[in-house]
């Protein structure tokens, strides 16, 4: 999967695969993540990419013309992708999202700094507005490299054990399980029995119970758009019936 960045610190945005899997996944040609910054077509001797705002009011926003210029050619490079804008009045990005938009071949996110882009370059470009959350941050540049990351793992052979995506906690829409590693005592607390029984059956079944529990208890408003199997219904029975005791 190709992506396109849209922003005025590619090297930063580029770093995404110097390190960890994306950093394997991208020598093994699976993703490549591109730059494209408006102030290489900036034309004035202070190569200016910001531009003041009708209206008045604090602040700049980026300059229609070159950011403009830098949206169409991330559009020449990646003629099928559609063009993401963060921004905190987008679409909240959660794991559906997420593996809707690994389906695609390649995808273009554009990275406002400043106070956001002209109105008019989002009609004309922009495909769907993504938020990460409700905060502000100084630019959309960590917006994108956090899809650019959960986006990529779900690119197959981008995690080593593919399972390990499947079985994601947010991938199965739950809140994730305990882990546990040697040593087996840790200050006294030992690992579960039940992961040391190489019973597998009964290790899932731990597994789930845990995530559902957690779910439970941290994130109820998780049970609230999600039906649940029989299996489930039942584990979260019993952790209720040792809530009321
Ligand atoms: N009005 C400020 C705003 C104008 C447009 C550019 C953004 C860049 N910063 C971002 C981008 C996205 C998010 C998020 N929650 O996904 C937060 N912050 C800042």
């Amino acid at each position: 999967m190709r992506f396109g960045v849209v922003t005025l610190f590619p090297e930063w945005v580029e770093q995404l695969t110097s390190v960890g899997v994306l950093e394997r996944a991208s020598q093994n040609g699976l993703i490549s993540v591109t730059g494209f910054n408006p102030r290489d077509h900036a034309t004035d001797n202070h190569r200016s990419v910001d531009d003041r705002p009708f209206g008045g009011g604090p602040g700049m926003l980026m300059q229609v013309d070159t950011t403009e210029a830098a949206i169409i050619k991330a559009r020449e490079a990646l003629p099928n992708a559609p063009v993401v804008y963060l921004s905190p009045q987008g679409r909240a990005l959660n794991q559906p999202l997420v593996q809707e938009l690994a389906r695609l071949p390649e995808l273009i996110l554009l990275a406002g700094r400043y106070e956001g882009i002209d109105e008019r370059l989002v009609d004309e470009h922009v495909d769907l507005e993504v938020s990460l959350g409700d905060y502000v941050l100084s630019g959309g540049e960590l917006g994108a490299m956090v899809l650019i990351d959960a986006v990529s793992r779900m690119v197959p052979g981008v995690l080593g054990d593919q399972a390990s995506a499947e079985q994601d906690s947010f991938a199965a829409h739950w809140l994730d399980c305990p882990h546990f590693t040697r040593p087996v005592d840790y200050r006294g607390n030992t690992v579960p029995e039940v992961l040391r029984s190489g019973h597998h059956g009964r290790i899932e079944a731990w597994r789930l119970q845990q995530s559902l529990e957690r779910s439970w208890d941290r994130r109820p408003d998780l049970f609230e758009r999600k039906r649940l199997t029989t299996t489930e219904l039942s584990m979260i029975n019993e952790h209720l019936s040792t809530l009321e005791k």
